[in-house]
């Protein structure tokens, strides 16, 4: 190892010659042997100028006026968040081998590379390139044509190689801006520093019985993108709406699943307070936060804590530390100092080489470009005005669709949003187009078909029902032909036995058609007139079968009325109208 790689942390970065130690690695650059798809080459790393860090003083607090927290009075809170995605693709960053999911079983994901096999070289996945680049896209990044790889050294049993490849100074995209709007206030405007490609750790579980750490290589290797914001976040409903918007982002572009249960989107959190007027304040990092919630209450203790600090040491400046979050106590806890910062010894890869993506490539991408799901509701509600009454329904159907797979070679179909679409408008084979109401369409779709498909653990990527057999049996409860209990019977049945059958002849064959209110049944006539003969008789049967309602009903306790109107219902399994019921049966008992 030159000796010049050995530098202190101090010495580190934008301080030393880094410049310099970097000819000294790029002598040897590996050739490709396996060809690159069109659109990416490799020069070697030589040919990267090196960017100097940005100065976070940059005037970023100036950018927003400083505005005072009831909670905080006389304090300012500046927040940035690193935000870990990991990336939707079927293989790994730098590898042949599947990505995989939590549940798989250890070690069954595993190329040489994952384990850092002597020899093993990495290949970057255009796919892990592609999907970075869309998100780079949708937070109105500059895309860099030129990127390069970086080894950041750390010795993790979770880490085989002993570094992980990172972007540290040549990121693939730069300069971007995220709009987040939070409750009750205008919109924020955050700034993105950068988006930055690595690798994923492997998983190490220790068990405190047997003293053992368990390494699961499945994740290792597995892309990731990192995306640094400017610490523009001045509040934790801020900062919570700021995630919950990139995640809703990158589900929207397909490049991520952004489930932070699962460890898909993780956030590393900055804080520091600072006096009004002040210069900001020292940054603190709370590490690997898994959920929207504990990134909000783990800012809010740390305004607490920071502001005692201040408070109990005047003049001086909070200590910077990286910080751990207790999910019991909902308060951090102190990892490290940054004397004892880890010295991460960056290096450029001396295997891979600059990522250069031509001009051409990156129009492809964008040409492209999925929808942003805020292009999409108002797009819907400028189709359809009345949806404005059902906002939290479309934003379920929404969120469905931003966690589907967005292809890139025209396998979009379109998705939930797409399916409810032309459901409200739908072009029969026959050359007709039926409308439907749009809020009648939502209903069976985010309560009735979401719900369905939920319960029996699928997604709408299982939903067995084509847009003219749903839209039909919405047709049939719309026009009485089936009850709604009858029509979500039906529709039950149909997700759990497919085919390509007509919803009215599984209906007959079920025998689900509603019984006739009268024999020349309208909506208007329910229950008055002559009634059909087989509800006049289920009708009957009940007052037979339940004389005490019946002599209670008689004595003006119209509770009861209900009770024997079940019954009908039952005895009908679902096909009577409950309204005609209930008309019918008080005639009958009067
Ligand atoms: N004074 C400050 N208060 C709060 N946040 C800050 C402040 N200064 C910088 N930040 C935020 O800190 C984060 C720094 O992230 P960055 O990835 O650049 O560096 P790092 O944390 O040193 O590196 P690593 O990726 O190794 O954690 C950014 O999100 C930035 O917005
Ligand atoms: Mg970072
Ligand atoms: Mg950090």
């Amino acid at each position: 190892m030159p000796s010049s790689w050995r530098t202190t942390s101090s010495q580190r970065g934008a301080a030393t010659g880094w410049w310099d130690e970097r000819k000294q690695v790029t002598g040897k650059i590996t050739s490709w042997s396996r060809p690159l798809p069109s659109g990416f080459s490799f020069r070697p790393p030589m040919l990267v100028r090196r960017l100097r860090p940005t100065p976070y003083f940059r005037a970023f607090h100036d950018l927003r006026t400083y505005q005072e927290d009831i909670r905080w009075p006389g304090w300012q809170v500046i927040i940035g968040i690193e935000t870990h995605a990991q990336i939707k693709s079927h293989r790994k960053l730098f590898s042949e081998s599947l990505t995989s999911a939590p549940d798989d079983p250890p070690n069954t994901h595993v190329s040489p590379f994952d384990a850092a096999f002597p020899g093993t070289l990495p290949k970057v996945n255009p796919k892990c390139v592609d999907l970075a680049l869309r998100t780079a896209f949708a937070l109105k990044c500059r895309i860099a044509h030129r990127s390069s790889f970086d080894r950041k050294h750390y010795f993790y049993s979770d880490l085989p190689s002993g570094y992980q490849i990172t972007q540290q100074y040549a990121p693939l995209a730069k300069n971007g801006e995220l709009e987040v709007q939070t409750p009750g206030s205008s919109p924020v405007t955050v700034r993105i520093k950068q988006i930055q490609l690595e690798q994923d750790t492997a998983k190490s579980t220790f068990n405190p019985r047997t003293r053992t750490s368990n390494i699961d290589l499945n994740r290792a290797g597995t892309g990731l993108m990192e995306i640094v914001s400017e610490p523009d976040m001045r509040s934790p409903e801020e900062a919570g709406a700021y995630v919950r918007t990139l995640q809703a982002v990158l589900r929207a572009m397909g490049s991520s699943d952004g489930n932070m249960e699962q460890g898909s989107l993780r956030c590393d959190v900055n804080v520091s307070v600072n006096q009004k007027g002040g210069p900001p304040g020292i940054r603190c990092e709370i590490k690997n936060l898994n959920s929207v919630r504990f990134i909000m209450a783990a800012i809010r203790h740390e305004i607490k804590r920071q502001t005692e600090y201040l408070l109990a040491n005047p003049g001086s400046s909070v200590p910077q530390e990286t910080r751990g979050f207790d999910e019991n106590t909902f308060e951090t806890f102190r990892l490290r100092s940054k004397e004892d910062a880890p010295d991460y010894r960056y290096m450029p890869d001396p295997n891979l080489g600059v990522l250069v993506l031509s001009q051409s490539r990156i129009e492809e991408i964008q040409k492209m470009l999925p929808a942003l799901p805020w292009e999409k509701r108002s797009r819907l509600l400028e189709q359809y005005p009345q949806l404005g009454a059902k906002e939290q329904s479309l934003d379920v159907l929404l969120n469905v669709d931003n966690g589907r797979d967005v292809g890139f070679d025209g396998e979009d179909s379109g998705g939930v949003v797409g399916y409810f679409e032309s459901l409200c408008r739908e072009a029969r084979a026959d050359g007709r187009t039926v409308k439907r109401d749009p809020v009648v369409v939502l209903n069976w779709l985010t309560h009735e078909l979401l719900g369905q498909l939920t319960a029996r653990k699928q997604t709408f990527s299982d939903n067995a029902l084509t847009v003219s057999q749903l839209g039909e049996l919405i047709d049939l409860v719309q026009s009485k032909s089936i009850t709604g209990t009858s029509g979500k019977f039906l529709l039950r049945h149909m997700l759990s036995s497919p085919s390509s059958d007509s919803p009215t002849k599984i209906a007959t064959g079920l025998e689900l058609i509603a019984l006739p209110a009268s024999p020349s049944f309208s909506p208007s006539s329910q229950g008055k007139g002559s009634a059909s003969p087989e509800l006049q008789s289920l009708c009957e049967a009940a007052i037979t079968a339940l004389p005490s309602e019946v002599a209670a009903l008689r004595a003006g306790n119209r509770n009861v009325l209900n009770k024997i109107v079940g019954y009908v219902m039952k005895q009908s399994r679902g096909r009577a109208d409950a309204v005609a019921v209930r008309n019918l049966v008080e005639e009958l008992v009067r």
